[in-house]
C-alpha cells in the first residue's frame, strides 16, 4: 500500500487485461469504495498481461495450464508493483505460493454455463460440432451427445463469439457469470444445474494479497462474502483431494442453505464414455468433507477416469 500525500491509502489492484477481467476489477472497486466510504480515486486498477493470453492458438492445458493466468500478477506482487491481485477463482490453480492469501471472494455471479447457438444438446443435429477448449465442457458434452465433435475453442468471450458466428462450430459454452459481467447475458440458454454442473469456483472473483501484508489484508477482507467463501473453498478442496488439474473433466457444483452447504460432483473420463457421479452435504467451513468425497470418488473411478486424476499428494 502506498500513501498519498493528505494520508488516504491508495490500493493498487492488479488484474488482467481482458475486457471481462476489466469489468470485474471495476465491479471489485466498486465494492471497496462501498465498503470503505472511498473515492474510485483511491484504488488505481493496474492491467498486468498474462501469458495465459498471449497464446491463443492451443488449449491451456498443452501449454502451462491454469499457473499462465497467475504468473505475472503473482510477480507483480511479489515484488511489491500491486497490493492485491483479482482472479476469476476458476482459473486460479488450488496450489499457490504459501506468501499469498485469498483475502477476499466477492458475491459468486450466476454459476450456470450457457449454452450459446442452440436451444438444448438435445435441438442439435447428428454429427454437431461443439467449440471449446474446456476439458469439462468437452467431456460433459460429449457424454450427453457422443455423435458430435469437439473443436478447439480459445480466446476471450468475444474471441469465442467471433469463432462461433464465422461458423467454426455450432455451439459453445460460455459461463453465465462473464456474460453477465460483460452486459451480454442475454446470449445463449442456461444450461439446468440439475443435469450439466459448472467448474469448480465458476462465478466468482478473489483477491489476493501478500500474507504478511496484514493492512492490505484487512482492507480487502471487508468486502469477503462468507457463504461465496464457503462453496467455493468446499469446490476446490475437491479439486485438491482429485488431484484435478486443467487437464481434468470435473464438474461441481456447492450450494450453501444456510450454515450447510450441498456439494454434487461428475467425472469424466475425457471422452464423455464414463462417468461418475456423487454428492454430500456437509458444513460450511469442513474442508475435510470434500476431501473425504475426492477419497470416495476416486476409489470408485474406472481407469480411463482415474488416468486424468492424481489423487491428493
Ligand atoms: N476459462 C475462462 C474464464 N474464466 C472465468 C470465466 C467466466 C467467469 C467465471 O466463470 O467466473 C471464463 C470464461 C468462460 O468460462 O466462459
Amino acid at each position: 500500500m502506498t500513501e498519498t500525500f493528505n494520508n488516504a491509502p491508495i490500493l493498487r489492484l492488479g488484474t488482467r487485461n481482458s475486457p471481462l477481467a476489466m469489468a470485474q476489477a471495476h465491479e471489485t472497486r466498486a465494492r471497496l469504495c462501498a465498503a470503505h466510504g472511498w473515492d474510485e480515486s483511491m484504488i488505481e486498477l493496474v492491467p498486468v498481461v498474462a501469458s495465459g493470453d498471449k497464446v491463443l492458438d492451443r488449449p491451456l492445458a498443452e501449454i502451462g495450464g491454469k499457473a499462465l493466468w497467475t504468473k505475472e500478477l503473482d510477480q507483480w506482487l511479489f515484488e511489491g508493483r500491486i497490493d492485491a491481485s483479482i482472479h476469476s477463482l476458476k482459473d486460479v490453480e488450488t496450489v499457490r505460493p504459501a506468501e499469498l492469501v485469498i483475502a477476499a471472494v466477492l458475491p459468486r455471479a450466476d454459476k450456470r454455463d450457457r449454452l450459446v447457438g442452440a436451444k438444448s444438446l438435445a435441438d442439435l443435429p447428428a454429427g454437431a460440432v461443439i467449440g471449446t477448449s474446456a476439458p469439462r465442457r468437452a467431456a460433459q458434452a460429449l457424454s450427453l451427445r457422443p455423435d458430435c465433435t469437439v473443436v478447439t475453442f480459445r480466446g476471450n468471450v468475444a474471441t469465442r463469439l467471433g469463432k462461433l458466428q464465422a461458423g467454426e462450430a455450432d455451439v459453445t459454452f460460455l459461463a453465465a457469470a462473464g456474460l453477465l459481467r460483460l452486459g451480454q447475458d442475454e446470449v445463449g440458454t442456461p444450461l439446468d444445474p440439475a443435469a450439466w454442473l459448472p467448474a469448480p469456483a465458476q462465478g466468482a472473483i478473489a483477491l489476493e494479497c501478500r500474507a504478511d501484508d496484514a493492512q492490505t489484508c484487512k482492507l480487502i477482507a471487508a468486502i469477503d462474502h462468507a457463504p461465496s467463501r464457503a462453496e467455493v473453498m468446499a469446490e476446490r478442496a475437491l479439486l485438491t483431494g482429485l488431484g484435478g488439474t486443467c487437464h481434468s473433466p470435473i464438474a461441481v457444483l456447492c450450494e450453501s442453505h444456510g450454515d450447510t452447504l450441498t456439494m454434487r460432483v461428475m467425472l469424466f473420463s475425457p471422452d464423455g464414455s464414463e462417468k461418475i457421479e456423487d454428492s454430500a452435504q456437509f458444513a460450511a467451513g469442513d474442508l475435510e468433507a470434500p476431501a473425504r468425497l475426492a477419497r470416495e470418488l476416486l476409489a470408485k473411478a474406472s481407469p480411463a477416469i482415474a488416468a486424468v486424476f492424481d489423487g491428493a499428494s
